[in-house]
C-alpha cells in the first residue's frame, strides 16, 4: 500500500509543481546537494524544490559518476558527482537531503555537518539512540540545522488531529493503534529487507510510532508489554512484521495502551485481494469518543479525522489541507507534507521560527522506543555504525 501511495504522491506533486512551478527563485536561494539516487528522491525534495522561490536544486551525488549525471539531466540538477564525500565538499552547497538507506544516515549526516552543510534527514533517523544520540551533540556543536524527515508532522492535518486530542472535550486518552503494512508486499531485494542496512519493517514503518508518541506528547514508553516479530525468509535477523503493546503515561491519571503493527509483507485478504485500503493510519480511545486519523501518512492524497461518540455512536468527519493552528493562512490546500515540511525547514535554516519542528531530542526519543521493540522482541538492535566508534 505504502509504496502505492508514493506512487501517487509523484503524481499528485508532479502536477502541482507543474501547475505551480517558481519562474524565478530568489537571488540567493538556498542550494541543495542530495545523497543518492533513491526513489523517494522526486516526491520527498526535487517537486517540493521547484514550487519554493529559496532553493534550487544544485547538487546530485550517486556512488556511481554516470548515473549522479544522467539523474542530474533528467530531473534539473546543475552538478552532479560520483560520490558523497564530493558533493558535501562543494562550498556552493548550504543543505544536503539524505536520502540514502538507514544504515548511512548517521555516517553521512555527520560528515554533512562537519562539511558546514545542515541537513534533511530521511527517517528513521538513525540505525538506533546511540547513533541519534551522538548526531544531535553534534549538530548542537556545529551549531546547524538538522531535521528528521517525519513529513507527516508537517501538514495540517496532523496539527487538527492533535487539537482534537488536546481540546479536552473528548476525556482523556485510554488506548491507541497504529498500523501501516505494504500490500503488495516490498519487493525482494529492497533496502528495507537488509540487517545490515537497517532494515526491517519497525524501522521502515516507524510511523506507527511517531504517530502514536505524537498523540500522546510523549517521550519514550514506560514499558514494552509485548513485541513479537515474524522472521524475515532469507534474514531472521530482519522482522519482516511487528506487533507490539507499549504502556505510556496518560495526560490524566491512568496509563495509555498503545498497540502498533508494521509488515514489510502483509498477507493477502483470503490469500487473493492485496489489502488497499489499509492506508497508514491511527486510532484513539479516549473517554468519550475513538478518533480515527486515515491516511495520517500522506494526508494530502486523501485523509479524514473520523470522531465517533461512544455513547450515540454517531462520527463527524474533518478534512484539513491547508491553514490551522499552525500554518494560519500560510500554505497551500495542494501542497504535500513533503512541501509543508520544507517550507519548517528553510523557515529554520533562515533563522525564522519555523510553525512545526522536530527537535533532536525527539528524535532520540523516537529511536530509544524502536531500540526498545527490538529489544522486547528478542531481536538485535539495528546495528551500529563502524563511523559512530570511530574517535
Ligand atoms: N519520507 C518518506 O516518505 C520516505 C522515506 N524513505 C526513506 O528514504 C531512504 C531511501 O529509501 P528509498 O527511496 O526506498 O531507497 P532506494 O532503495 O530507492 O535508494 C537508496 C539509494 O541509496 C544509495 N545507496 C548507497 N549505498 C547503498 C547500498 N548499499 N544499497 C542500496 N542503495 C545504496 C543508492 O543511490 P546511488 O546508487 O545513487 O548512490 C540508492 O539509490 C530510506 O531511509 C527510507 O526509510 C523512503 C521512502 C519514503
Ligand atoms: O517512509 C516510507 O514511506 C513510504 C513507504 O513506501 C516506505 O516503505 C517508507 O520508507
Amino acid at each position: 500500500m505504502a509504496l502505492l501511495l508514493e506512487g501517487l504522491t509523484f503524481l499528485h506533486e508532479y502536477t502541482y509543481s507543474w501547475l505551480h512551478a517558481v519562474p524565478q527563485k530568489k537571488d540567493n536561494a538556498l542550494k541543495v546537494g542530495v545523497l543518492s539516487t533513491a526513489l523517494i528522491n522526486i516526491g520527498g525534495i526535487i517537486e517540493p524544490c521547484k514550487t519554493h522561490e529559496d532553493v534550487i536544486l544544485w547538487g546530485i551525488a550517486s556512488r556511481d559518476a554516470e548515473t549522479a549525471s544522467k539523474y542530474a539531466s533528467k530531473h534539473g540538477f546543475k552538478v552532479s558527482y560520483g560520490s558523497y564525500g564530493e558533493l558535501i565538499a562543494d562550498p556552493q552547497i548550504d543543505f544536503v537531503y539524505i536520502s540514502l538507506p538507514n544504515s548511512l544516515h548517521f555516517e553521512w549526516a555527520c560528515k554533512s555537518l562537519k562539511a558546514g552543510k545542515h541537513v534533511l534527514l530521511e527517517k528513521p533517523f538513525t540505525s538506533n539512540a546511540k547513533e541519534a544520540e551522538i548526531l544531535v551533540d553534534l549538530t548542537k556543536k556545529e551549531n546547524k540545522v538538522l531535521l528528521e524527515a517525519f513529513h507527516w508532522q508537517f501538514h495540517p492535518a496532523a496539527h487538527r488531529f492533535r487539537e482534537i486530542l488536546d481540546s479536552g472535550k473528548l476525556g482523556d486518552i485510554l488506548k491507541t493503534d497504529s498500523r501501516m503494512t505494504s500490500t503488495p508486499s516490498v519487493p525482494a531485494g529492497d533496502i528495507r529487507w537488509k540487517y545490515e542496512l537497517s532494515g526491517g519493517s519497525l524501522m521502515d514503518a516507524s510511523y506507527t510510532v511517531s504517530f502514536t508518541r505524537f498523540a500522546l506528547h510523549a517521550r519514550t514508553p514506560d514499558a514494552v508489554l509485548y513485541a513479537k516479530a515474524h522472521p524475515a525468509k532469507n534474514d531472521p535477523r530482519v522482522d519482516s512484521s511487528m506487533h507490539a503493546t507499549l504502556r505510556f503515561k496518560g495526560g490524566g491519571e491512568g496509563d495509555v495502551y498503545s498497540t502498533t503493527y508494521t509488515d514489510l509483507a502483509r498477507p493477502w485478504l483470503y490469500g487473493i485481494i492485496p489489502r488497499f485500503w489499509e492506508f497508514p493510519s491511527i486510532k484513539v480511545e479516549t473517554e468519550h469518543a475513538e478518533v480515527y486519523f486515515y491516511n495520517a501518512m500522506l494526508p494530502h492524497l486523501y485523509h479524514y479525522i473520523g470522531i465517533t461518540d461512544k455513547k450515540t455512536r454517531k462520527t463527524r468527519y474533518e478534512q484539513v489541507y491547508k491553514g490551522g493552528l499552525a500554518w494560519k493562512d500560510r500554505g497551500e490546500t495542494w501542497w504535500s507534507t513533503y512541501r509543508y515540511q520544507l517550507e519548517a525547514f528553510v523557515d529554520k535554516v533562515r533563522g525564522r521560527e519555523p510553525v512545526w519542528w522536530i527537535p533532536g531530542e525527539d528524535s532520540i526519543n523516537e529511536m530509544k522506543t524502536i531500540d526498545e521493540i527490538y529489544t522486547a522482541s528478542g531481536l538485535a538492535l539495528r546495528p551500529t555504525s563502524t563511523y559512530a566508534l570511530q574517535p
